[in-house]
């Protein structure tokens, strides 16, 4: 007999919060809950500062639904999506609706930081305010181009709504548990990488991957042998809705490097990117322009065709650094949709020379910038 959602909420009775003692079932936390035949899937609602102490309590919900006749697997993600059932927004929408008022965090309000991961000194976001400019190609890119000046660099590919990380470094197969929960990351030009791609399935439902962003990120960073890098560069999903803020809360961030097109449209979500990341105050390196100019592949002729320099001008305009602009050329297309990113397949390039440049600048950039330091909280 098929379960049912009141099985499953009877299951998670004996599931207990560790503050109250409140079972899960009562506390109104369980949400999005998605049957399909054995499977299922649901969210647990958390405020982005509860996630390490709900972490065994997702745990638990799991073996508990998992143990009920008829669940052959089950999925479950914590989600500051929604907010906890205290009555009080959780800290995304509070975050969300200051930046929307243009109000700064008041006394003490500012987010607690996560704690770093040992052994990686620096970790950097890459990010876009809508999908499609390029945000993947120039993480992948940028790794390499960090690589070649000699640091040693890891790829985290954070973007739950299209991982593409594995195809523009060719990877294939699954990475392998090591020990516990720990899994090593694949390896490819001389980086460390690991891809929500391969931790969820291509059928998971989109609706419930916003749901998912704790947990995966909470996982990929923590449960990975990252060993010793100096770099993390984390592809993080495009858009700047509470499943990115929620991430760039609970991820270390030493620094964001913003990718857009020159377009008007894109600039604008470019801004709502730079805006999310003062928001909880991780440090802009600066925003690139991507798709910047048209080479042409016969005759090598360069067409301006969105009246580039766009980027250049909302960089200034908002105070931060400008990186660097990168072409619309078939060869970057190629290599990277082929497994083989530029940087890596034709060092020598002008267009490999590009990220090059872009990469020292973000290198500069951090050297002078420590990890974040633990929030200053001032009581008034
Ligand atoms: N500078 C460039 N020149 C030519 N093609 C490019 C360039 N940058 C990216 N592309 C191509 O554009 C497509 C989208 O790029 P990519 O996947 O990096 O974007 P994204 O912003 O990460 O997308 P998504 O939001 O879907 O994750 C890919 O086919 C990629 O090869």
């Amino acid at each position: 007999m098929a379960v049912t959602q009141a099985d499953i909420l009877r299951a998670l009775e004996l599931v207990k919060l560790p503050a109250s003692g409140q079972s899960l079932s009562a506390s109104g936390r369980v949400a999005n809950v998605l049957i399909d035949g054995g499977k299922v899937i649901f969210a647990i609602g958390i405020d982005p500062t509860e996630a390490n102490a709900m972490e065994p309590v997702r745990k638990a919900a799991e073996s508990a639904v998992g143990g009920l006749p008829g669940v052959t697997q089950v999925l479950v993600g914590l989600t500051a999506d929604k907010a906890p059932s205290r009555g009080a927004p959780s800290p995304a929408a509070q975050a969300r609706q200051q930046a929307h008022a243009g109000h700064s965090h008041g006394p003490g309000g500012a987010p607690p930081k996560p704690a770093g991961i040992p052994g990686v000194k620096q970790i950097i976001a890459v990010a876009s305010g809508k999908g499609g400019v390029g945000k993947s190609t120039t993480t992948a890119n940028l790794a390499v181009a960090l690589a070649t000046l000699g640091l040693k660099v890891g790829v985290l590919d954070a973007d739950i709504y299209g991982p593409s990380v594995p195809k523009i470094f060719g990877i294939t197969g699954k990475p392998k548990l090591i020990q516990g929960r720990t899994l090593a990351p694949m390896e490819a030009y001389g980086l460390k990488i690991m891809s929500i791609g391969f931790l969820i399935d291509e059928e998971t439902p989109m609706i419930w991957r916003g749901p998912m962003v704790i947990s995966a990120i909470t996982q990929m960073l923590r449960e990975v042998a990252w060993g010793e890098l100096d770099v993390l560069v984390v592809d993080m999903p495009p858009g700047t809705g509470d499943a990115q803020l929620t991430m760039a809360q609970q991820t270390p961030l030493a620094g964001a490097v913003i990718v857009s097109t020159p377009q008007d449209l894109a600039l604008l979500d470019a801004r709502r990117g730079v805006a999310m990341f003062k928001k909880v105050e991780v440090p802009i390196l600066g925003i690139v322009e991507n798709m910047s100019y048209f080479i042409c592949p016969e005759c090598g002729h360069r067409s301006d065709i969105f009246a580039h320099g766009g980027a250049r001008h909302e960089a200034d305009r908002l105070g931060v650094p400008f990186l660097g602009e990168v072409p619309l050329a078939m060869p970057i297309r190629e290599t990277s949709d082929s497994g083989r990113p530029i940087v890596a397949s034709d060092p020598e390039s002008s267009h490999a020379k590009a990220y090059l440049m872009i990469a020292r600048q973000v290198q500069a950039s951090l050297s002078g910038s420590k990890l974040r330091a633990a929030p200053r909280i001032v009581i008034e």
